[in-house]
């Protein structure tokens, strides 16, 4: 049984007053236990209030990125134990602003990536092709090259903390959502890749979310195809009962 996850990826939006205005909000919203795993990924400076506030709910507290090494003369970084120390046990890999802006490639991500398994962290790892490759017809091809480059050598006792999240570039806060047939038809192909190329088991409890333009009016229909388990939500998850209208769209 794989486990429906809406994650809110709240990238570099909110100072921690604004976080706590939102915190707030979204705790008034939580009225009953959600069936989805709810996350939230939060600045770095507002990881530690953000933890703090959403103790004693079932929130959890991702990061948005990390380095790949465990501590060093690395400026401006953050490291896997950094972010354990104020509760974090979940780090958001691969985004595609990440890759486009920061230039992360598949091999730092693997790098990534295995730092956090070896800190017993859970990685919602990012991943999901350009325009310009799904008019190439280069979409399902593209995404085995990025899941092949950082994932595929991992140990099968590692994907018990691997989330998966497709997020085709050109959905991303550009309003325009894959349908839930294209997002169905890739998160099947993804499936069928696990199975290949990791096992059946991880093919089948390996949660897959999709990320791009999911809103209130839309995230029903896209949760509702079989191999959707949730998303991760940019725009959206920075209005609380927006977001939360969204995680009860199971
Ligand atoms: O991490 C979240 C995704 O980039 C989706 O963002 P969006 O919901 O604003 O399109």
């Amino acid at each position: 049984m794989r486990d429906k996850i809406v994650a809110g990826n709240w990238k570099m939006n909110n100072d921690l007053a604004e976080t706590e205005e939102l915190l707030g909000k979204l705790k008034m919203q939580m009225v009953k236990e959600p069936e989805a795993t709810v996350m939230v990924a939060p600045s770095f400076t507002n990881l530690y209030p953000t933890f703090q506030a959403l103790k004693g709910t079932s929130v959890i507290v991702a990061a948005q990125n990390m380095h790949e090494s465990e501590n060093g003369a690395f400026t401006g970084e953050i490291s896997a134990s950094m972010l354990k120390s104020v509760g974090v046990n979940t780090v958001i890999l691969g985004h595609s602003e990440r890759r486009a802006y920061f230039h992360e490639t598949g091999e730092l991500l693997a790098k990534k990536v295995k730092t956090a398994i070896d800190n017993g962290m859970t990685v919602i790892f990012c991943f999901g092709e350009e325009l310009e490759d799904r008019k190439n017809d280069k979409h399902f091809d593209l995404v085995e090259q990025q899941l092949k480059e950082a994932l595929f050598n991992l140990p099968q006792s590692s994907w018990k903390n691997i989330i998966l999240a497709y997020e085709p570039v050109w959905a991303i806060g550009t309003g325009e959502t894959a349908s839930p047939e294209q997002a169905q038809e890739m998160h099947k192909h993804i499936r069928n890749l696990l199975n290949k190329n990791v096992g059946k088991e991880v093919a089948e409890n390996t949660s897959i979310l999709y990320g791009g333009s999911v809103k209130p009016n839309n995230a029903k229909e896209i949760f509702a195809k079989e191999d959707v388990d949730g998303g991760l939500i940019g725009g959206a998850s920075l209005n609380a009962v927006d977001f939360m209208a969204i995680v009860n769209s199971f």
